[in-house]
């Protein structure tokens, strides 16, 4: 049996530039995408039938050929048939629509496993590019780490990487949010803003204020990145939902660095200046928000993805 974690994901800089040019269906998108210790646990055991076992811990995670993790095994089997079954585990930690890429870390964590069980010798890029056919977070979550993400989301450039950044993530129970839902409020809201033409968009890109984030990660400057931190989806979400408006102003009011909302939200994510502190505000926004179902974890960031952690 092999036992992976699957690192979830947060955006720390998120700009929508406009269409995705060669298909207009995605956005042309400039993030900068994080990987943080909160993850899954991802079982995986070789069946002599070539069938898909999928088992979660978790009651509202598909267990069908609608969850990502079981995509990535049949993708996986049509392209290196003859392999035999797999049974698959999830222990669901990330939170579920939560915009940390849950699905997308467990589909990526199949991707890893079996080209481990299978002795495949896959690279980062081949697993990426199989990854890229499943979803557009899933080549991100295979190397993790600290990246800059163009394209779609898929193209992908290692950064200079955070070391142990102290994060707090808050997130309410009874709001989940989908994310073709978001993108499709985003282009219904902002369609006719869009950059139209090549040029358009590098103008747009230019100005977006990434270089300014890009530019204090590279000196590890946190407290310059932290006022840098910027996600276009807070334009439709915040005022969808004003309870996540009110925790990512709570926890700037305890005292984190900054807070921002991750991908298509509704978790928010802050920064604290330590371990201790990161406690203290935790005690108290989860008392300002009591009897609202709001879930704060402590996490980091990670300077990995994907991690094979037990073979048995
Ligand atoms: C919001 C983010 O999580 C930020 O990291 C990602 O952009 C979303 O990545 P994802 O959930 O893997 O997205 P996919 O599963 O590939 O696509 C879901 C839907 O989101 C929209 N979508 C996704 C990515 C993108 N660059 N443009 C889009 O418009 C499309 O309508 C697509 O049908
Ligand atoms: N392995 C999985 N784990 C969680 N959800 C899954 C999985 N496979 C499919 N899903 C479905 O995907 C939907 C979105 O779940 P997910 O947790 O990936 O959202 P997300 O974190 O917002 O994703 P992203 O940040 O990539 O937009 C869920 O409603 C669930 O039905």
């Amino acid at each position: 049996m092999y036992r992976l974690i699957a690192p979830a994901k947060i955006n720390l800089f998120l700009q929508i530039v406009g269409d995705y040019l060669p298909d207009p269906r995605y956005h042309e998108l400039v993030m900068v995408m994080q990987a943080i210790t909160l993850a899954d646990g991802i079982s995986l055991s070789p069946l002599s039938q070539e069938v898909i076992v999928l088992t979660c811990d978790h009651p509202q995670v598909p267990t069908n050929s609608h969850n990502l993790a079981y995509k990535a095994a049949a993708l996986m089997q049509s392209q290196f048939p003859g392999q035999g079954g797999i049974e698959i585990h999830i222990d669901k930690r990330i939170p579920i629509g939560a915009g940390l890429a849950g699905g997308s870390a467990d589909a990526a964590a199949v991707l890893v496993g079996l080209d481990i069980l299978w002795d495949l010798g896959l690279t980062q890029g081949e697993l990426q590019g199989l990854g890229g056919q499943l979803g557009a977070d899933v080549p991100f979550c295979i190397g993790g780490g600290t990246a800059l993400a163009l394209g779609r989301g898929d193209d992908l450039t290692p950064l200079p990487d955070l070391d142990h950044v102290v994060l707090l993530l808050g997130k309410f129970t009874n709001i989940s949010v989908s994310t073709p839902w978001a993108y499709q409020t985003y282009r219904q809201t902002y369609g006719a803003s869009y950059a139209q033409t090549p040029v358009q968009q590098e103008k747009k890109r230019q100005q977006g204020g990434s270089r300014e984030l890009l530019q204090a990660l590279s000196q590890k400057d946190i407290p310059t990145l932290a006022q840098a931190l910027h996600n276009d989806f807070e334009a439709i979400v915040l005022p969808e939902y004003p309870l996540v408006a009110q925790l990512r102003q709570a926890f700037v009011d305890a005292g984190a660095m900054a807070a921002m909302m991750s991908g298509s939200g509704p978790t928010v994510f802050a920064i604290a200046e330590s371990q201790g502190q990161a406690e203290t505000i935790k005690t108290q926004v989860q008392g300002q928000f009591a009897d609202q179902g709001l879930d704060i974890w402590l996490a980091q960031t990670c300077p990995h993805g994907v991690r094979l952690v037990a073979q048995a």
